[in-house]
């Protein structure tokens, strides 16, 4: 039999000399596609060989349980070297809002992630998140996003936070603090995934810096001396507590994942 070179061919007609081989041939035939190449061999001689570019099938999209835009920011940053797309709740205005309920990090992330796992049928990754404060014993806490009260803005909650350590006791020593952030990662019917990230710091005396959210103008980061809302984006995700937790959680992500 005959083989006609069809490199350089428009696809339609390679696609009609593929569907005409099958149908004439008995010969063995061996035909391999991956993302960026397709390549026939026909009684074990390449026929065709051609560079391709396969449109992004299977879309990865991930779903976080949160409602807080400034985490989303980060985790979208974060993730998107990985080709996740990233989604919130806000994306979902039906799902409900999950009280935390729990005293610890742990109990509300998984409360947030199981919850929303189990209404989608999707894995979903929650993030609870606080300032730990040494010298009010490691207030705010679980109580971060609510320190000056329910719906509390992130002003009140700093200006509250000011407050609390406004006696000339709190001498600059004693304004050591950290973040913390527990992640789980759920999916119906699994044990969770659970992952913690920490950064030390101090309180400030006074807010400092635009970017970020939260307690970010007076949380001062031991490294760089600089307030988290005076980095960046890119640095504040080298560094902060959310960044350290999803490391820890990559790292454990691909085992969970087939187990
Ligand atoms: O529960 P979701 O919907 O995720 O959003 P939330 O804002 O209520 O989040 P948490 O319950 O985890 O509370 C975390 C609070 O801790 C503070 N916080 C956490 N991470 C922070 C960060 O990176 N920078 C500044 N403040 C942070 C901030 O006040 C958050 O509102
Ligand atoms: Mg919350």
């Amino acid at each position: 039999m005959k083989v006609i070179a069809v490199d350089d061919s428009p696809a339609e007609v390679i696609d009609l000399f593929f569907q005409v081989l099958v149908d004439i041939t008995t010969e063995p035939y061996h035909y391999e596609l991956t993302p960026s190449a397709l390549t026939v061999e026909l009684a074990g001689k390449q026929i065709h060989s051609e560079t391709i570019s396969l449109p992004q099938t299977t879309e990865k999209t991930l779903l976080i349980a949160t409602r807080n835009e400034g985490k989303t920011k980060e985790f979208k940053a974060l993730f998107s070297p990985l080709g996740y797309t990233i989604k919130n709740l806000n994306d979902f205005p039906d799902l409900p809002d999950v009280a935390e309920t729990g005293m610890t990090f742990e109990e509300n992330a998984r409360l947030k992630a199981e919850t929303i796992a189990k209404l989608t049928g999707e894995m979903v990754l929650a993030d609870d998140s606080g300032l730990m404060v040494d010298v009010l014993g490691g207030l705010p806490g679980v109580w971060s996003a609510r320190f000056a009260g329910i719906n509390a803005t992130d002003a009140a909650n700093n200006a509250k936070l000011l407050h609390e350590l406004a006696s000339t006791a709190v001498t600059p020593e004693r304004r050591t603090a950290k973040f913390h952030t527990t992640l789980v990662v759920a999916e119906p019917d699994k044990p969770s995934l659970v992952v913690e990230g920490e950064w030390l710091g101090s309180i400030a005396t006074i807010p400092k810096g635009e970017n970020g959210f939260g307690y970010d103008p007076l949380f001062v980061d031991d490294e760089t001396g600089k307030t988290a809302a005076q980095l960046t984006l890119e640095q504040k995700n080298k560094r902060s507590h959310r960044a350290i937790a999803l490391q820890n959680l990559l790292k454990k992500l691909p085992e969970w994942q087939n187990s």
